[in-house]
């Protein structure tokens, strides 16, 4: 072991969070070293956010050509999976080829050093053989990984994860898929509008189950509509692989079988081999607890997916800058989660910000909610096929708490009430706000609740 090169900070995992938080250190002269085992980018990039958006983004293309037929005429398709794997592997990954993403690191002053990091005392860090001495501190963005449930058998199969699934060449003739989540959703829906036969194993009683219940309504019709035949409120107890086929044994007795199967159940932080226990952090928590300025102990902040703050890039964007303040001690807002959005692609594309109903009932809220059906809108009763969603505005104390925006723009839509909830705008301004005419985003004024 050589000297240890002492700098000002090192950040650990250059996903979204840690990219954004050691680029605008190294830019503001402080010496950065970056430390990423896998690519520079982290998950969004190369197997998350942006490739399956350009699935998604493929099989709307596909459902939106079904819909010409008593709008605009006929439509024949043969889908191809070669164009989008070609899109994923040329223009969102450079096969998966983060060089650019280094170069814009290091072009910005930063260190970049390729390999697993360990913390092994305040402020100390070891990749291989070198060791790191940061003076003003540690940033921890080492991101989720994918949950593999306990299932008896599952571990011996070659089961696919997000990763695999982005990765495809080719599409199976059929898939299972363990978990009604936003990955398994969104990835269901893009297989069978490319003719995959998807099934869908959820444990809860309901797909999105921490959406509000119309959510999960408006999701299951749509990927009913696509031929995803959805089992709810079943677990898989067996898994098997023989002979290029999966069998997965549910707990309600019956059982499925096909040539491939997704695990979607959820992702968990990487802890246990960080060596938080060098710095007085627990390894075996499920997240790293922050402060609200990313604090999670003596001059170490996190930020990102592994603080549990929402699984979301924008999330990890936002954490970063507020991290950033921070430690370039330039203060600012401290981190304020009342208006985290969050949108599921399918189609129609479920936005939400904020607390459900039932949140905000349950903290105790006195609640006022306003609910209106996208079809009995103007614009959702010009756009007619596809114009399946609605608008749902949870009010309390006179201020937006949360909302639902589902429909054709459904992720588009939120932004006005992810403004309203942020900004705490009073329900009569909103109210007596003008909203163009005939936008989907003019339902918002029918969905308001009463001021009193
Ligand atoms: C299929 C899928 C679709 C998604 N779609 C969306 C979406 O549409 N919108 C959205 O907002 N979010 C989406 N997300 C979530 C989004 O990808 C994450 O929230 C985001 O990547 C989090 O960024 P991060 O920097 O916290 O972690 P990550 O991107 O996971 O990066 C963490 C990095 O740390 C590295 N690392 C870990 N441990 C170490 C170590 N010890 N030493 C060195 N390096 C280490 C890892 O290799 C990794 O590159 C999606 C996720 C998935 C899986
Ligand atoms: N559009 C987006 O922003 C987007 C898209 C994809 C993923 N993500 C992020 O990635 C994270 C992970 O996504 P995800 O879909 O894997 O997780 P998730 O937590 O959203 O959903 C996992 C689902 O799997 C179910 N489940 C868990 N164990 C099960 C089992 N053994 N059998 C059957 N069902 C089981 C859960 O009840 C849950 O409904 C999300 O939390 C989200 O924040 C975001």
């Amino acid at each position: 072991m050589g000297e240890a090169q002492h700098v000002d900070v090192v950040v650990i995992g250059l996903g979204v969070g840690g990219e954004e938080v050691a680029g605008r250190l190294a830019e503001s002269g402080r010496t950065v070293v970056g430390v990423e085992h896998g690519l520079v980018g982290g998950e969004c990039p190369y197997w998350g956010c942006v490739p399956t958006k350009m699935m998604i983004r493929a099989g709307d293309a596909l459902a939106e050509s079904r819909r010409i037929p008593g709008l605009a005429g006929s439509s024949t398709q043969t889908p191809d999976w070669a164009p989008v794997a070609k899109r994923i592997r040329e223009e969102a990954t450079d096969s998966w080829d983060d060089k650019v993403a280094v170069d814009r690191f290091t072009g910005k002053g930063g260190t970049f050093v390729r390999g697993r990091a360990t913390i092994v005392g305040p402020g100390r860090v070891r990749v291989g053989d070198q060791e790191y001495q940061a003076s003003r501190g540690l940033v921890i963005a080492t991101g989720t990984a994918a949950v593999v449930p306990p299932v008896d058998g599952l571990a011996g199969t070659p089961y696919w994860t997000n990763r695999e699934a982005v990765e495809a060449e080719t599409l199976p003739g059929s898939l299972v898929v363990l978990g009604g989540g936003a990955i398994g959703l969104e990835l269901s829906q893009v297989m069978a509008r490319f003719g995959v036969d998807v099934t869908v194993i959820e444990g809860s009683e309901r797909v999105l189950a921490m959406e509000e219940p119309e959510s999960s309504e408006t999701a299951a019709a749509a990927l009913t509509e696509d031929g995803v035949r959805l089992c709810t409120g079943v677990r898989a107890q067996r898994v098997g692989y023989a002979d290029g086929q999966f069998t997965v044994d549910l707990s309600d007795g019956t059982s499925r079988t096909a040539e491939k199967l997704l695990v979607a159940t959820g992702r968990a932080a990487r802890l246990g081999d960080l060596g938080l226990e060098n710095v007085g952090l627990d390894p075996t928590a499920r997240f790293l607890t922050t402060d609200e300025w990313m604090r999670a102990g003596e001059k170490i902040w996190a930020v990102g997916d592994v603080t549990g703050n929402g699984n979301f890039t924008h999330m990890a964007m936002y954490e970063a800058d507020v991290a950033v303040r921070d430690i370039l001690r330039q203060g600012g807002p401290a981190a304020d989660y009342r208006a985290r959005p969050r949108v599921t692609f399918t189609d129609p594309e479920i936005g939400a910000v904020g607390m459900t109903g039932k949140q905000a009932r349950d903290a105790g809220l006195d609640v006022r909610v306003g609910h209106v059906p996208l079809p009995q809108t103007s614009r959702g009763f010009i756009h007619g096929p596809g114009n399946a969603g609605f608008i749902k505005i949870i009010a309390a104390d006179g201020v937006v708490v949360g909302a639902t925006t589902a429909g054709p723009s459904g992720g588009e839509m939120i932004g006005a009430l992810v403004l309203a909830v942020h900004a705490r705008v009073p329900l009569a301004t909103l109210h007596s706000t003008i909203w163009a005419y005939p936008t989907f985003h003019r339902g918002i004024g029918s969905a308001l609740p009463p001021v009193s």
